[in-house]
């Protein structure tokens, strides 16, 4: 019989239970017995709609309340000091790890989050000691998820991230010198503990995760599986059948590392399916292979007939025993279900499967293939029509958009002239102090805001009303800056619900949803756009507010875009077209959009780009260079349009920017911000080292915390940060939006940085 498993199903709840419950108890509105009570509810509920679709194997342990890394961190007691010293409870000591605590006397940053390999998904960072040991905690979480599931008549496979994926994923904590991987002699036993206790709890099965097979490891890391996975071998019944698991790439260069006598090895099919053949050769003689055929990272129905003969190419060689139907990674980057849709297009959601009707597609391929498709057959007949009617709709297409891009010229991806040229012109416009201050863009999104476009979907105020309310914000953003001495003013974004959604919301070839909601990090979620058809722009999309705002401002108002590699990965991009194409569509309509500001006066334009490093192949190479090649030229695309005095700013939100650094400058920006604030300083020497000519700015705070940095810190930061960069490059900005803050810590924090600015300004006026 073939089994079906899932990797990971997503935990905010269908209506985004948890981010309210988790929200809720950071409010103080509810507490914290009342939050692991909903946590649970929704852990049952999770189980039973993977049970009821007739899934055989289970995770858990893929519940985290903020995430799954950071939970790994608590229960192997790698907690840095300064979260422990206070003496919060477990939970709070948690959320405190992950979005820092600034209550009660205690007042602590938040360890760095950074993006989930190519996803949109952030984990927070293992860090780090010197002579760093590890305790497993005493109430272990995937143990007690585990019993909680079994009492619930679910038999599930706990989910661990790997030893050696947990310490690659990691960093030495600030001013340690430790490299990760040399913890792993003192790391395993843990492990090894946390396996015992799981097998005698009763699980026959552990899924492992080591996604880090993917990449080009250094010597090191690969040389810490063989030890680790020697040491379970060595432990035989004692522990659970390992499922060693990769996803997001192929593991074909990373073959020899593959534990010799493990239980199963799960590989995504859907990202590599050229690995299959490769793979197979390469199992110990009774290995399992769980292939990874439905798609855990996008949203189109799985092709069932494709999916079966990958699965049935795998059962040729290995017999029905031997193989598990699996998602290619966990679901958790899918939305809850379909079914929530009421709006969506007949047509357009007959195309779609989210994470509730993935796990039955799982189910139908391994009963397909253990039963033969007569089984299903109804099923796949249905799947085969909606497969069909998706590739010959002519939604998908639309002629004009292909005859622009076969227009393009190589003219067009240049600015008109060079950069020293440029930045005197736009100097002489705008006039700007030695070390400008500005920020990303936006402003808090207040529940004001949030409830007043809630009203306006809901038709309960008029688009006369909605938009005097967002004219009335714009103008208290105004003076709030004028108010803080800001340089290069932003209008705060308050009519856009996301940077990502609001442009798929405005373009033509994009559908998009209601409820379909995907974690970002923490309780923060995201509704990605659906890429269904050729993109086009039928008309402007942020003039009328960029405009309004310059109309208000006494400073120079930034206009705020999110660029076109952004959009496309943030979105849920098209599977039948490549990627370049449809950043290539985004980046025309863009380009209209940024001519269109600088008609309306706008003299500064940010293009974001935060997703820009996150598209990198994780593997370097011939695809990174053809990757970064169409993405440069995609946003140089959207940028190149304007004369010599507009200023083009673009932004990056993370901050590992090192091993891309060359795209960066080759965007050719006139200034770049960051962020920065939470790694150290030298990794700027990379602008050093290359004479980088054009400005940039460092973030000076973290923004992902509410705590307030004072005026010290940053005035700390923006000394090290002119140990790299020469002070007329040097812009004054925080690492990114402030769009999940509030206003007050908002206004401190800005004015701390305005005053730290002030003293490096009077300083080299000198
Ligand atoms: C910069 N980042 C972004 C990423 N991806 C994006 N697509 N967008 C990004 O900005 N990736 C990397 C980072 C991740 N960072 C963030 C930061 C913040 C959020 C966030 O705040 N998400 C919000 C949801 C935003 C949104 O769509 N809001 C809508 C709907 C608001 C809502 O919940 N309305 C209520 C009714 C009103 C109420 O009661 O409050 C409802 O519908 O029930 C809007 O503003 O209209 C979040 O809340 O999680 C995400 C990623
Ligand atoms: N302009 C956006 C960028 C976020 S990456 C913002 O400020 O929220
Ligand atoms: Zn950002």
């Amino acid at each position: 019989m073939v089994q079906s498993a899932v990797l990971g199903f997503p935990r905010m709840g269908v209506n985004r239970d948890l981010k309210k419950a988790t929200e809720a108890y950071w409010g103080g509105k509810i507490s914290q017995t009342e939050l692991l009570a909903e946590a649970k509810r929704l852990r049952l509920a999770h189980w039973k709609i993977q049970k009821d679709a007739g899934v055989d194997i289970i995770p858990s342990n893929d519940f985290a309340l903020y995430d799954q890394v950071l939970s790994h961190i608590q229960d192997f007691g790698a907690v840095p000091e300064r979260y422990t010293k206070d003496g919060l409870d477990t939970v709070d000591q948690y959320f405190a790890m992950g979005r820092g605590h600034q209550k009660g006397g205690v007042d602590v940053p938040s360890l760095e989050m950074v993006k989930w390999f190519d996803s949109n998904y952030h984990y927070v960072k293992p860090t780090l000691q010197d002579g760093q040991t590890f305790k497993l905690t005493a109430t272990p979480k995937a143990v007690a998820e585990f019993n909680e599931a079994k009492e619930a008549g679910v038999t599930t496979r706990p989910v661990l991230v790997g030893p050696v994926s947990f310490l690659h994923l990691g960093k030495a904590d600030r001013g340690q010198s430790v490299d990760p991987i040399d913890l792993l002699d003192s790391l395993l036993p843990v492990y090894e503990q946390l396996l015992t206790q799981l097998k005698e709890a009763g699980a026959e099965t552990v899924q492992i995760d080591e996604p880090v097979l993917v990449f080009d490891l250094p010597a090191k890391t690969k040389a810490a599986f063989k030890p680790a996975y020697e040491k379970f071998a060595s432990l035989g019944d004692k522990i659970p059948k390992l499922v060693f698991t990769t996803y997001f790439g192929d593991i074909v260069h990373n073959l020899d590392l593959l534990p010799k006598d493990i239980y199963a090895i799960h590989i995504d099919l859907v990202r590599n399916p050229e690995q299959l053949d490769t793979v197979l050769g390469a199992l110990g003689p009774k290995t399992v292979l769980s292939a990874g055929v439905v798609d855990g990272r996008n949203i189109w129905k799985t092709n069932l007939k494709r999916a079966i003969e990958t699965v049935e190419s795998a059962i040729q060689k290995l017999g029905k025993d031997r193989v598990i139907v699996a998602t290619s990674s966990s679901l958790l980057h899918t939305p809850h279900t379909l079914a929530s849709e009421k709006k969506l297009d007949a047509e357009i959601a007959d195309w779609f499967s989210f994470a509730s009707e993935k796990v039955v597609e799982v189910a139908i391929i391994a009963k397909a293939v253990t039963e033969g498709p007569a089984a299903v057959r109804e099923q796949l007949e249905a799947n085969a029509k909606s497969i069909q009617a998706r590739a010959t709709s002519p939604r998908t297409n639309d002629p004009k958009v292909k005859e622009r891009q076969s227009k393009i010229v190589p003219a067009d991806y240049n600015r008109k002239s060079e950069f020293p040229v440029r930045i005197d012109a736009q100097q002489k416009k705008l006039n700007l102090p030695l070390f400008p201050t500005t920020t990303i863009g936006s402003f808090p999104q207040t529940k004001e805001i949030r409830l007043s476009r809630n009203k306006l979907t809901k038709g309960e105020i008029t688009a006369q009303e909605y938009d005097s309310f967002i004219e009335q914000e714009i103008r208290d953003n105004v003076k709030i800056q004028e108010e803080l001495g800001i340089d290069v003013f932003v209008h705060g974004e308050p009519e856009r619900n996301d940077m990502v959604q609001y442009f798929g919301e405005r373009l033509d070839g994009y559908a998009f949803t209601t409820h379909a909601w995907v974690q970002s990090y923490g309780s923060r979620c995201v509704r990605p756009p659906i890429i269904v058809g050729d993109i086009s722009r039928p008309a402007p999309m942020t003039v009328k507010e960029s405009k309004y705002a310059v109309s208000v401002s006494s400073k120079p108002m930034k206009g705020m875009l999110t660029g076109p590699v952004t959009c496309l990965r943030w979105s849920f991009p098209r599977d039948d077209i490549h990627q370049s194409v449809q950043a290539e569509q985004l980046a025309l309509a863009l380009r209209d959009e940024v001519v269109d500001l600088e008609k309306a006066g706008v003299d500064v334009i940010q293009v974001d780009e935060p997703a820009l490093r996150e598209g990198l192949p994780l593997r370097s190479g011939t695809e990174r260079d053809a990757y970064l090649k169409w993405a440069v030229n995609a946003f140089r695309l959207s940028t190149t349009g304007v004369e010599d005095s507009t200023q083009i700013h673009s932004h990056f939100c993370y901050s590992e920017f090192q091993d891309f650094f060359h795209a960066i400058a080759a965007l050719d920006a006139d200034v770049l911000s960051i962020e920065n604030s939470k790694s150290d300083a030298k990794l700027l020497s990379v602008f050093v080292d290359s004479a980088y000519p054009r400005h940039i700015g460092p973030g000076v705070y973290d923004i992902h915390s509410p705590r307030v940095p004072s005026e010290q810190e940053i005035k700390d930061r923006i000394e090290e940060m002119l140990q790299y960069l020469k002070p007329e490059q040097l812009w004054i900005n925080p690492d990114c939006g402030l769009k999940t803050r509030q206003w007050k810590e908002t206004k401190e924090a800005l004015a701390n940085m305005i005053a730290a600015t002030k003293y490096f300004r009077a300083k080299y006026a000198k």
